[in-house]
Formats: C-alpha cells, structure tokens, sequence
C-alpha cells in the first residue's frame, strides 16, 4: 500500500479535477487521492467517480451534503487517513495553484529531512506568487504578518494550504479542538503542531493563480481569519491542542 495520502478539498471544480487526478496518477511516486466534495452543485463528484473505475485502489471520495468549509472537509480528510495507516497525509487545492510535482518535494522534507510538517511555502526564499491580483497578495502578506505577529510563529506562510503531515501530527492533535472552518484552518493547524512542539519545515514553492473556476474567498473567510487568531491564541493559554 502507498504510504502517501494527498487530500483534495472541493467545491465547484469540474473544470480542474480530472486533469489534476491525472496529474497526481502520473508521478513518479504513487500517491493515493482522497476528495472531499461539499456536494458540489457543477457535478465535480460525478466526474471523480468516473475516474475510480481507471483508478480502484488509489482513487477516494468521500461526499458531504453542502458546502461545510474547507477546514472540516480537511479534518473529515485526516480521520479518513488516519483510519487506513497513510504515513504522510497531505493537503493540495484542485486548481493548480499548487503545482503538484511540489508533493515529491515535501515528501521528501519529512521522509528524508526529518520534518514532522512540510509547508510549501511562498515567503521564504526561492518561493513565489504567479499571478495572483495585487488585493490577494496584499491580502496574504498581510495575513503572514498578523499571524506572526499575535502568535510568535516562526512560520512565513502560516495560511499556506499546501501542506504534509506525518501521521504523528494529526494523531497528536485533538482534531476536535480545531475550530477554524475557513482558511484560517491553515493557521489553526501550523499553531496546534508548533504548540506540541512538531517540527516544521518550510519549502519554497510557486503559488499560481488559477486558471480555471474561481476562488471561494469570501468576506467570511477574512472576518473569521481576523478574530479567530485571536481566538485561537487566548485560548492557547488555557487548554492545549494535545488529544
Ligand atoms: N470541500 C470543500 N472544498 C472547498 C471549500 N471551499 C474551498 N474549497 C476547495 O479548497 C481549495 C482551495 O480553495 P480556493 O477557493 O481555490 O482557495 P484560494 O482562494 O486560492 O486560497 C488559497 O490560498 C489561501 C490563502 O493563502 C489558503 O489558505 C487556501 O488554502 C488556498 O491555498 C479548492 O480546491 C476549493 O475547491 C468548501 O467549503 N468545501
């Protein structure tokens, strides 16, 4: 069995998927595939279970009801991992913006440099931004910056979403105590493994804007990224992230 579980989170993404699946298929590693799809209005998930019949054992789906947020499809994602004995459980977008021959890279970070999480990053040296409108960039940077600056993290991407975890991580954590739902569930989670003193690593990669579909960032998601941090670090003080 493969000892490598990429999780892909989804919500209206018929125009990406079957070329990403394919893309992941094709490496040199053999990576399984796990999406998590909201019930996605354009059909993403009945394209997906077409492609199971090409790819029994390494293709996974599971279907959630609506749209419930890219945070709890990921922890959905890791009980699943979890549960089959994956070593290494990843986080990937489905639409190119993360280039997915960056996983043999933070493969590599955690099997071979010892890293506990491996965190593409694009605020170290050698990282990149492609694309992306001057508001996200501005919005992001910012966000770095926030973050840094209220938990003392010595991460520069800590809203990255293109992530590896070995499996000790994600079993150490309470994952029941992640509260973040949006994207500041990537915060969220880089702050629990630092908490428990888990190695981090950051590996510079180029993020570039989608082509294809459109961003699910929504006001919501900034709102709760704003005050959940603060959220998140009072409530540091007084209960621990260890299950
Ligand atoms: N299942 C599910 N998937 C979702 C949901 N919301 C978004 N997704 C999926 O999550 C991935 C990322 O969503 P995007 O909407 O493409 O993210 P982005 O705006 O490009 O944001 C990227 O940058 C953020 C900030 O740097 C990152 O925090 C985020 O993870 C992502 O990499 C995509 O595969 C998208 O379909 C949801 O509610 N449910």
């Amino acid at each position: 069995m493969a000892d490598s579980l990429v999780i892909i989170p989804t919500y209206n993404e018929r125009e990406n998927i079957v070329r990403m699946i394919r893309t992941v298929m094709g490496l040199e590693k053999d990576f399984h595939l796990l999406i998590v799809d909201d019930g996605s209005p354009d059909g993403t998930a009945d394209l997906v279970k077409g492609l199971q019949q090409e790819f029994p054992d390494s293709l996974h789906i599971v279907e959630r009801s609506g749209k419930l947020g890219l945070g709890t499809a990921y922890i959905t994602g890791f009980r699943w991992g979890l549960e089959r004995e994956y070593e290494y459980i990843y986080e990937m977008d489905a639409d190119f913006s993360h280039n997915p021959n960056d996983l043999l890279r933070l493969y590599a970070a955690c099997k071979e440099e010892g890293a506990d999480v491996a965190v593409g990053s694009r605020y170290v040296t050698g990282g990149k931004l492609a694309n992306w409108p001057a508001d996200r960039v501005f919005l992001s940077i910012g966000a770095s910056f926030y973050v840094r600056m209220i938990t003392w993290m010595p991460v520069m991407d800590p809203t990255a979403g293109f992530i590896c975890y070995h499996r000790k991580v994600l079993e150490t954590i309470d994952l029941s105590k992640i509260k973040a739902i949006g994207y500041a569930f990537q915060i969220e989670m880089k702050f629990a493994a630092r908490c428990l003193g888990f190695k981090i690593v950051e590996v510079p990669i180029t993020f570039t804007d989608r082509v294809e579909g459109v961003s699910k960032m929504s006001s919501g998601i900034i709102k709760e990224a704003i005050l959940g941090v603060l959220r998140m670090r009072w409530r540091s003080f007084f209960s621990s992230y260890q299950g």
